[in-house]
């Protein structure tokens, strides 16, 4: 289990991570969602003691990562699968990995073969790997020390289809076995298919947060209108919360039944009436982060 609470990262006046606090269960896995620049590096680099938060905490299995005996036998990290030497065979590079976890030497071979890297390719240097390849073998490096934890930053980078589909097999697996995983992506379909838990960054704060069902339950409804002004006014003075999006329709907190029922009743005419679910989680996600956009179409739409 991973718990974040309250966790801000300032540099100077600039405020990278904005007070979010969440839990990663263990069984599960979380998904760290966010757009470029949205935090969620910095978060990760946090959780497991890279950057020193500005305040809040982080702890890992209910401690300070940097607190854990042989924290690598505790959580397996990938943040930056690049960053490998390229001097080294990829069994070199675990083989480190394992002893500095003071595991068996057997315990390679087993992490080499749970990320489909054969011996050929294990024995070839690291710098002449495809970056699918730098991921598989950062997984292989995360999973050496036979964690309850995984964090892992961007891990579908570079893979194929083929590869994210192993991937998400993998950690779907080891999540049912009991294990605890954090996976940050930008990519959001990808994220949809393996999380079952969700967290939502945009500009350093938290979104939304949820399992996947309810955020999906909860993206309330989307109204096209020719007369966006009287429609939002009518939906506020019914208690129901609306925001116009920068594509011109709006998105509310009300039923499309609701919506319809009022429509009706304010002579409004409705050209667009749809579930915000139905774009997936990939709408609901842009709505959530076009926040300067979204706050000056509204005062647009409300005067
Ligand atoms: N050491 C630092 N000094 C100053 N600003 C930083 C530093 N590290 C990160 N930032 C800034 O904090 C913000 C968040 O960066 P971060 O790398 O955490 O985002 P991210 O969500 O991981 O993005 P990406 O998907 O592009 O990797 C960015 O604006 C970044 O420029």
């Amino acid at each position: 289990m991973i718990q974040i609470e309250n966790l801000t990262k300032r540099y100077g006046s600039f405020t990278a991570v904005n007070d979010i606090s969440f839990t990663a269960r263990s069984g599960r896995v979380t998904g760290f969602l966010g757009p470029n620049g949205a935090g969620k590096s910095t978060a990760m680099r946090m959780m497991v003691g890279l950057t020193t938060p500005t305040s809040g905490t982080a702890r890992v299995l209910g401690r300070d990562y940097r607190s854990l005996p042989t924290p690598t036998r505790h959580v397996g990290v990938m943040l930056d699968a690049t960053a490998q030497h390229p001097g080294r065979s990829g069994r070199e590079t675990l083989a480190l990995a394992s002893a500095m976890a003071g595991m068996p030497r057997g315990s390679v071979e087993a992490a080499l073969e749970r990320v489909g890297l054969t011996p050929r390719e294990a024995d070839r240097r690291v710098g002449n790997y495809s970056l699918g390849m730098r991921q598989r073998l950062g997984l292989a490096g995360a999973l050496v020390g036979d964690p309850q934890v995984l964090i892992l930053d961007e891990p579908a980078n570079g893979l194929d289809p083929a590869g994210i589909r192993w991937m998400r097999g993998l950690l779907r697996d080891y999540a049912a076995d009991g294990g605890t995983v954090l996976l940050s992506s930008h990519l959001l379909h990808e994220v949809e298919q393996i999380a079952q838990d969700l967290v939502m960054i945009g500009r350093g704060r938290i979104v939304a947060q949820g399992t996947k069902e309810e955020l999906l339950r909860g993206g309330g409804t989307i109204v096209g209108s020719p007369d966006r002004v009287r429609l939002t006014e009518a939906l506020q003075r019914a208690e129901h919360q609306v925001t116009a999006r920068p594509q011109g329709d709006l998105v509310t907190s009300a039923t499309a039944e609701e919506v319809a029922r009022l429509a009706l009743a304010e002579q409004v005419l409705v050209t667009e009436l749809r579930s915000a679910s139905d774009g997936g989680l990939e709408d609901i996600f842009l709505q959530l982060t076009a926040d300067d956009a979204r706050e000056g179409v509204t005062e647009g739409a409300a005067a």
